[in-house]
């Protein structure tokens, strides 16, 4: 099994707590309890996904104070159509790694498809591995009503579940891609669904294409925090998936995402100036040469 990094095992020091999720000079990990103290003072913040050390070093240093290990590594990292053949095994690769790449942020790792639908007990054993193998702080589970015994056994046993409600992707076979929530009876549903994880005692839920109105009414009504991902900007958190922000992603992205930089193309230039300079043999120089 591999060893937790030194980070994790850092004491909580209370002389940086109470400070801002984002933008506090804190220098130990973000834990369950800041978030919950944001909610309190009205304080947003912001949420990524990553999937490697690396990306994520950038995000810590960044500030971004919690990090999701999605199971969109399944189309954004790993190839795959969609997040429905991701495995518990590289979810736990991917978090450990991300885990590694951090210092501050609280680190939340997704069960995947398959290994939390049995049942409480298979949720346990799966959100273990994440947090014994990879030392993520939070795991996150799909569903609402439908989720809640899963979230009840993990909060209960120490494990801080983060909820996820509204599109629940690994579904699409039988949902499809499609706004929740709207009409009378689909709202109903979604804020039983929003108050049944609550009750349950998941520290935060995404609300993931939901109408703006309506992820205002779920805000408003519950104490914990809301995270929205086509949500409308009313949720306490907003959550994108870090190559869809940054243009990395090829092809279609959700109509949501806000592209902040255009990585493919800055990566595809730099690229083809080096493939062009190894051709043309102007590359290596002799300053890029040993002797
Ligand atoms: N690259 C990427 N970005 C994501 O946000 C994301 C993933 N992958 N994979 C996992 C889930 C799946 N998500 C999705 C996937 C598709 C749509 C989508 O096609 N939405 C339509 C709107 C549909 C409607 O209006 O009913 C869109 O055009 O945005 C939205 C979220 C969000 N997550
Ligand atoms: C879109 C977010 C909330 C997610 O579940 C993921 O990235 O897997
Ligand atoms: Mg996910």
């Amino acid at each position: 099994m591999t060893q937790l990094p030194a980070a994790q095992n850092a004491q909580i020091k209370s002389s940086d707590s109470g400070k801002a999720l984002y933008g506090g000079k804190g220098t130990r990990r973000i834990t369950v309890r800041d978030i919950a103290a944001a909610k309190e003072r009205g304080e947003k913040w912001p949420m990524l996904t990553a999937y490697d050390a690396m990306t994520a070093s950038v995000f810590d240093e960044a500030g971004i104070p919690v990090m999701l290990v999605g199971d969109s590594a399944g189309n954004c990292h790993l190839g795959y159509e969609t997040t429905v053949p991701v495995t518990l095994d590289e979810m736990t690769m991917l978090s450990a790694a991300v885990v590694r790449g951090t210092s501050r942020a609280l680190i939340v790792g997704d069960l995947p498809f398959g290994s939390y639908q049995e049942g409480p007990v298979q949720a346990l054993r799966s959100a273990t591995r994440l947090v014994k193998e990879a030392g993520v702080q939070a795991v996150k589970l799909e569903g609402g009503e439908r989720s809640h015994e899963q979230i009840r056994l993990l909060v209960e046993s120490g494990i801080p579940v983060m909820a996820h409600i509204g599109l629940t992707p690994q579904s699409v076979n039988a949902m499809g891609y499609r706004v929740q929530g709207r009409g009378e009876e689909a709202a109903q549903q979604l804020l039983r669904d929003a108050k049944a994880v609550q009750d349950a005692g998941a520290f935060a839920v995404v609300l993931e294409l939901v109408p703006a109105e309506l992820a205002a009414e779920v805000t408003r009504v519950l104490h914990i925090p809301t995270v929205g991902i086509g949500a409308g900007p009313e949720t306490d958190a907003q959550v994108l998936v870090w190559t869809d922000m940054l243009g990395l992603t090829g092809g279609r992205v959700p109509k949501f995402v806000k592209q902040y930089a255009n990585l493919r193309e800055v990566m595809g230039n730099a690229v083809k100036a080096f493939a062009d300079e190894v051709v043309g043999g102007t590359f290596p120089q002799e300053e890029n040469s040993v002797h």
